[in-house]
């Protein structure tokens, strides 16, 4: 399958682009509720494509983005990993160690989802993820907006005073139908609704975010892609009808 999922370490690792061509690389961890659309998000990133049919992930799954930001080669090395906690427990050491930036993703339609990241501020917290370590919030699945209701939605206003208060740089999105461009959804009488970013604002805004971060997280993160001999699984599941969402 083109862009495999399942990443095994080893020292052959490192890809052939990769050994032509000098990538920055960067470790990107997803992270939010089962059911976000964190599977999705990364497909739409690295492949450019809505996967037609997803499974719950389990342990972790890894997909890659080569950018060229300002003429710099970076690769964004995006660890999707599972929503359900009895699919993370046993390995979410390994997600922590050497990232170098965080995406929090809930779903703009699942308040719950909204709510829950807390504990995953939590769980960056009791895993040593340092306050340095760049932040990202990012609602997704706004195809499913209602304009017209408030109600079993998050707000961007909400949204936005959360990521001032956790340091996040903020984005609204949909892995299923993303706006090409930024736009704004207006009402009528032209009062902004909400704002749509498309997933490129998202991959730049970290892509520049990361260029910026000191020189030696590169150094640490290409450590990461050549050492180490240990396998992690994407076994997915077909259990999505766990997902009872708010
Ligand atoms: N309408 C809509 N549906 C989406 C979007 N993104 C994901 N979905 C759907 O949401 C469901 C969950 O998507 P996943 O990407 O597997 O969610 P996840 O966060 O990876 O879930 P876990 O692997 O359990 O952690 C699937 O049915 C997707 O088709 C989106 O932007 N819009």
């Amino acid at each position: 399958m083109a862009q495999s999922s399942s990443l095994e370490f080893s020292n052959s690792l490192g890809s052939v682009s990769s050994l032509l061509t000098r990538y920055r690389t960067f470790k990107v961890l997803m992270i939010g509720d089962s059911g976000v659309g964190k599977t999705c998000l990364t497909h739409r990133i690295c492949g450019g494509q809505f996967p037609s049919r997803v499974e719950a992930t389990i342990g972790v799954d890894f997909r890659e983005r080569l950018l060229d930001i300002d003429g710099e080669k970076i690769k964004l090395q995006l660890w999707d990993t599972a929503g359900q906690e009895r699919f993370r427990k046993s390995m979410v050491q390994h997600y922590y160690r050497n990232v170098h930036a965080v995406l929090f993703i809930y779903d703009v339609i699942c308040p719950g989802s909204f709510n829950g990241l807390i504990a995953w501020i939590e769980e960056c917290r009791q895993n040593s993820l340092g306050q340095d370590i760049p932040r990202f919030l990012v609602g997704n699945k706004s195809d499913l907006r209602d304009p017209s209701r408030t109600e079993g939605q998050v707000s961007q206003e909400r949204a936005m005073s959360f990521s001032k208060a956790h340091g996040m740089m903020f984005f609204e999105t949909s892995a299923k139908n993303p706006p090409v461009t930024c736009g704004t959804r207006r009402r009528d009488d032209g009062e902004v609704l909400y704002q749509q970013h498309s997933v490129e604002d998202i991959v730049v805004a970290v892509g520049a975010k990361l260029k910026r971060h000191k020189q030696t997280s590169a150094a640490a993160a290409n450590t990461l892609s050549y050492s180490g001999s240990f396998k992690l699984l994407n076994k997915k599941r077909a259990e999505k009808d766990l997902w009872s969402c708010c």
